[in-house]
């Protein structure tokens, strides 16, 4: 079968310890003063980052809010100015990496992205921004950050909630690509690379995490994940969860890590292929049980309705997710998806896959 292939350029140092590199890394990129980005909850580490830059350090702008809002950004772009700054350090999840992204398409300034979660924006040419309670994606190498720090000692602190849906996060990145219209070979091969990374990972680090091993495979598995997201188109299962992000305001990686399973369990029949290569990285017998089982091995939230979904909303977003959907292997029914979320809503267990459909 012929296919097309598109590499990323960006550059990446992956290690433990590997945020001691960061200066010489700003310089490589011919910059002399750097912005950094954090969320409120990270700004003592921003400012530690800040002082670790010493003159090649302008500031800090700690204001990095979930899913991008525009008029953070307007503030962000304003001290940017004001400080003259000539690159961005984003040290966070993907809420610090998306404005460091959204920053960098207004002023096309460099980026160094160190992540701290498992999200995975750091490798992709994607930004998401909400305005007006509507999230709109698009896609532009513009975006995607010149520099990748990953550094593992970061995440040992990532709470152990948080790393278990910040991974399943990333694991939603590289199941879609499996099935995704432009899916081509080498990103397959990394998708599945990625998943079973993620996914032994993910269960020792929930009871141990600060194991280093555990951490060095999860990060690196995300890594892999937010290639393949970056390099191939999303489907349902984004759609789905840019809809509750934007709309609803949802927390994104425990959104991920509860549609995950019925989104999939939604493609199963139209994308048999795909669910092997998942079930088989994830050392599962089926695809969308296998990721409902992890979520529940990671004690992570299984019903919509915990993280603020109420059943009223069902209509909606069912309307919002179906009025421009994504291309997906099986067509968008507005029926199936009411009931998907439903399931979902509720936390069942994902519906039969055996289901024959187009
Ligand atoms: N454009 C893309 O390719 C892409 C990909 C994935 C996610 N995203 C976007 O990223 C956002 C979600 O990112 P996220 O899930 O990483 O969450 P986040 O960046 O919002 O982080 C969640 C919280 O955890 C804190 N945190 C992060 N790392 C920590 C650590 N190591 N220790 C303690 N606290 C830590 C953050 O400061 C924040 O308060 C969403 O807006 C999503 O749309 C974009
Ligand atoms: O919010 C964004 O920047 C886009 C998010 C995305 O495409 C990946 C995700 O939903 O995890």
């Amino acid at each position: 079968m012929p296919f097309v292939y598109n590499g990323l350029p960006s550059r990446v140092i992956f290690g433990s310890g590997t945020l001691s590199r960061l200066a010489d890394e700003v310089r490589e990129l011919g910059c002399r003063r750097a912005i950094v980005l954090a969320t409120p909850q990270q700004a003592t580490q921003g400012r530690k980052v800040l002082e670790q830059l010493g003159e090649l350090g302008a500031g800090l702008f700690a204001e990095a809010r979930m899913h991008t809002p525009v008029e953070i950004t307007d503030r962000a772009m304003r001290q940017v100015e004001a400080l003259g700054a000539d690159c961005t350090v984003a040290i966070g999840g993907g809420s610090t990496i998306g404005l460091g992204k959204a920053i960098s398409l207004r002023a096309d300034l460099p980026q160094v992205a160190i992540p701290t979660t498992y999200a995975g924006s750091e490798m992709t040419p994607i930004l998401g921004e909400t305005q007006d309670g509507l999230k709109t994606t698009q896609r532009t190498l513009r975006v995607l950050p010149e520099t990748v720090i990953y550094d593992v000692d970061l995440t040992l602190g990532l709470p152990t909630a948080m790393s278990g849906t910040s991974g399943i996060n990333a694991i939603a990145h590289a199941v879609e690509a499996l099935y995704a219209r432009d899916r081509n070979p080498i990103v397959s091969l990394m998708a599945e690379e990625g998943i079973a990374a993620l996914a032994r990972s993910l269960p020792v680090i929930a009871h141990d995490p600060e194991n280093a091993t555990a951490r060095s495979d999860a990060l690196y598995g995300a890594w892999l994940c937010g290639v393949c997201l970056g390099s191939v188109g999303m489907a349902l299962h984004h759609k789905l969860c840019h809809t509750l992000g934007g709309s609803f305001d949802l927390p994104h990686a425990e959104t991920h890590t509860i549609v995950l399973p019925h989104a999939v369990a939604y493609n199963a029949a139209a994308a048999p292929e795909a669910m092997s290569h998942i079930a088989r990285a994830l050392g599962a017998s089926d695809a969308a049980d296998g990721l409902f089982d992890l979520a529940c091995a990671v004690g992570a939230p299984l019903a919509l309705a915990d993280i603020g979904l109420k059943e009223a909303d069902i209509v909606r977003a069912t309307e919002i997710a179906t009025a421009n959907p994504y291309w997906n292997p099986r067509e968008i029914e507005a029926d199936g998806i009411r009931r998907l979320l439903e399931n979902a809503c509720a936390g069942r267990r994902p519906e039969s896959t055996t289901r024959t459909d187009s």
